[in-house]
């Protein structure tokens, strides 16, 4: 059974914490079989990629990376926020759609050649996505791929990714 995964996005909630329309994932994630697809077109990309490693950012980076790492048998390192990971870490600032954070990877999360895909459930701005690829670069890993369930292609995060490869299953 196929399901139309722009359906499960399309209820646009408020959340005026936020003060932008925010694309929630969670009922896309709440039904096995949309999550099941989602991440099997995820896992066909990153198997043509050849991937060694995924790296995806706290937290919902974790959500779509996490389950195409164990259907594909390699590991995931998460890159996180400030203050959790224990050991040495490199890290990079951005600016996202609405604040300012920093994320972290650890030293030894990526050995140098390996090839690294990252995922995250969407691309904004791509502050996210851009500080994810330094970090990984910053360890000498090569990134093969950039996955992504939703583009919001008005906000052109595309421009900060120019020249590494991109999935996104769901364009707004
Ligand atoms: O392309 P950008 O403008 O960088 O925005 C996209 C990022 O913003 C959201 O994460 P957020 O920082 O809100 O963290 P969360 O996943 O912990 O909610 C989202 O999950 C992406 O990681
Ligand atoms: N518009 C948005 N909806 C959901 N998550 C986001 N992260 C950054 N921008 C977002």
């Amino acid at each position: 059974m196929s399901v139309n995964l722009h359906d499960y996005i399309a209820s646009v909630p408020d959340f005026p914490e936020k003060g932008i329309i925010y694309r929630d994932i969670s009922p896309l994630m709440a039904d096995g079989t949309a999550y099941r697809q989602a991440t099997d077109e995820i896992v066909a990309y990153a198997w043509k990629k050849e991937v060694d490693m995924i790296v995806g950012p706290e937290a919902r980076g974790f959500i779509v990376g996490c389950p195409v790492a164990y259907k594909l048998g390699i590991g995931f390192a998460p890159a996180r926020k400030k203050g959790k990971l224990p050991r040495p870490t490199v890290s990079a600032s951005y600016g996202l759609e609405y604040g300012k954070s920093t994320l972290y990877l650890h030293k030894d999360a990526i050995k140098p050649g390996q090839k690294v895909l990252v995922t995250d459930d969407l691309l904004a701005t791509g502050g996210t996505i851009a500080a994810t690829i330094q970090l990984v670069e910053d360890l000498g890993g090569i990134v093969v791929g950039t996955a992504f369930l939703i583009e919001l292609t008005d906000l052109n995060g595309r421009d900060k990714i120019k020249g590494y490869d991109m999935l996104a299953l769901m364009k707004y």
